[in-house]
């Protein structure tokens, strides 16, 4: 029933004027692409896949540039992405990373938050729940490849995987920063959060709205491991043949065991979580912290 509502959503999506013809767009063939086989990049504008089908492995480059914002069409054009590989039989597991050189994500797209109708926040809400329980309940192994800056959203997208693995510099901060911007991390952001880092640091992380530095980041395990700059995709790959090592069927229960009683919350409150973002995000204070937040980041510049 729930995967239903989430089909209903997907296939909403891409009936969408800007959604079509996102379904291919051949590119070149990877540079990992398992040895010349003649399988070829594919993707869609705004996220680059990188096949190795040898390895039964998949690139996925967000490049939504210049932040990465997880707009509604990125997000969209990411779901379009992982179902296709997860349709695909040759796949097993997704390093998911950026090509936004210095940023994994900016997080959520708040332009789609800000001065825009109900309707349009309902529809932004559905494909932001949509996206963190197909990456969270994915069968594929997912490793973030953080490569960048990864507040808030982009924070919460590395926790739906399997594994993280961050580059070590300190302008590279990670975490749920929402309380900084007058918002709250919805229920099941922190849950999220929660079963990574545990109560008591999620807690305190949230209320502060921390964004953790690399060495940070690791001792409170937020990510699983930091490697030199140079380091993160090779050994995001080193990790992958290490999951995928494991029998698959194995695997996959035991992530969806683990899971799936995180992800019942959302899809049992599917509805009313829509019902308290939309309420939410038009109060008027919202909107002004919004609005002022977005004013300093631009006034950052001049
Ligand atoms: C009871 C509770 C019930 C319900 C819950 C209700 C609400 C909660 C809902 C949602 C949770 C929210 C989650 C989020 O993810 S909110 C987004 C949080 N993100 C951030 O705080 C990051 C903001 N950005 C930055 O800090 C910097 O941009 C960054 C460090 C990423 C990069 O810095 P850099 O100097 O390289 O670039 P900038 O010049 O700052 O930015 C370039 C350009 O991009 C625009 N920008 C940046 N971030 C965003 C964004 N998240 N969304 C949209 N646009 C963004 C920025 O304004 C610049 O634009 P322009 O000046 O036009 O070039």
């Amino acid at each position: 029933m729930a995967l239903a509502v989430g089909m209903r959503v997907l296939t909403r999506a891409l009936l969408r004027p800007w959604a079509r013809g996102l379904r291919v767009a051949p590119g070149r063939t990877g540079p990992a692409a398992g040895g010349g086989d003649g399988m070829r990049c594919f993707g869609s504008p705004r996220v680059l896949v990188e096949p190795d089908p040898a390895a039964g492995v998949a690139v996925v480059k967000m490049r939504n540039p210049p932040v990465n914002s997880l707009s509604l069409e990125f997000l969209t054009e990411l779901l379009i992405s992982l179902e296709k590989l997860e349709n695909d039989k040759t796949f097993h597991g997704i390093i998911l990373t950026s090509d936004c050189p210095g940023i994994f994500s900016a997080g959520l797209d708040l332009t789609e938050m800000c001065g825009r109708k109900p309707e349009h926040y309902v529809e932004y809400w559905k494909a932001v729940q949509e996206t963190w329980l197909r990456f969270y309940l994915s069968n594929l192994v997912v490793i973030a490849a953080i490569n960048g800056v990864s507040p808030a959203g982009g924070c919460l997208l590395s926790l739906t995987c399997d594994y993280r693995v961050l580059a070590n510099n300190p302008k590279y901060t990670i975490g749920l920063n929402e309380t900084l911007l007058g918002i709250v991390a919805p229920f099941w952001f922190k849950d999220t959060m929660v079963n990574t880092i545990g109560h008591r640091a999620t807690e305190r992380a949230l209320q502060l709205g921390l964004l953790f530095p690399p060495a940070e980041a690791l001792r409170v395990g937020v990510v699983d491991q930091v490697v030199p700059e140079d380091q993160v995709q090779s050994t995001a790959r080193s990790v992958m043949a290490q999951w995928l090592a494991i029998p698959d069927h194995a695997r996959q229960l035991t992530k969806t065991l683990m899971r799936k009683p995180t992800a019942d919350r959302l899809l049992t409150e599917r509805d009313a979580d829509i019902q308290t973002f939309v309420r939410f995000i038009c109060r008027d204070s919202v909107q002004k912290s919004l609005h002022a937040y977005l004013e300093k980041l631009k006034q950052k510049k001049g």
